[in-house]
């Protein structure tokens, strides 16, 4: 079903999901969407396999980690938290050099931590991958010395889509 995009996030230069400026990231953007969930979209490449043709249960997680992150700081790029727990189940094999989708939503927030799911979707819209996780929300002066210096988390300017098919 298509869905409307509202916002899209900023994106990390160095990160391992998102890393613009790393060149073994998984390229990831994030768009905030109309009905309260966040997508991602993201390229497996050959460097993230674990098996010839397969990617890294690693790297899923590492997507869904984010993008259930992500859910809780949707209208906001000076939000925070760290993972404090994740469950995954695997479902289906991901293939690398594939154009592939995912979308989280949180489901249930307090003041210190929250919670979220999310899916990654295989072109053909099957889930692959699913996952549940809890985070504890801090500043992020409490989570990286220093934190982001102003080139390391901006918006990509690129030719956005405006909605997306999950
Ligand atoms: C765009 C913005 C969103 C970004 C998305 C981010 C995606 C990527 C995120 C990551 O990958 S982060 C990297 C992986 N995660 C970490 O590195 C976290 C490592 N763990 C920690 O740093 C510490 O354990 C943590 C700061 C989370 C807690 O340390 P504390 O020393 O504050 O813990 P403490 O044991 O004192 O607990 C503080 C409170 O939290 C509670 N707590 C801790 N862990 C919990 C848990 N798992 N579940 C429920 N509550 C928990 C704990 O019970 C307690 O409650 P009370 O204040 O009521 O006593």
């Amino acid at each position: 079903m298509k869905q409307k995009i509202k916002r899209k996030q900023n994106n990390s230069a160095r990160c391992i999901v998102c890393g613009d400026q790393n060149k073994a990231s998984l390229g990831c953007r994030f768009y905030e969407l109309e009905n309260g969930e966040i997508a991602a979209t993201f390229r497996s490449e050959d460097w993230h396999q674990s098996y010839p043709g397969r990617m890294h249960g690693g790297m899923a997680a590492g997507v869904l980690d984010e993008l259930i992150g992500r859910a809780a700081a949707q209208g906001s790029d000076d939000f925070w938290g760290v993972t404090v727990e994740l469950h995954m189940k695997y479902k289906k094999p991901i293939p690398t050099e594939a154009d592939l989708k995912a979308v989280a939503r949180v489901t249930k927030k307090n003041r210190k931590l929250f919670e979220g799911t999310g899916e990654i979707l295989l072109p053909d819209g099957t889930v692959a991958v699913e996952a549940w996780g809890k985070y504890m929300i801090l500043p992020l002066s409490k989570i990286s010395d220093g934190g982001f210096a102003e080139e390391e988390w901006y918006q990509i300017e690129e030719d956005d889509p405006k909605e997306i098919d999950l």
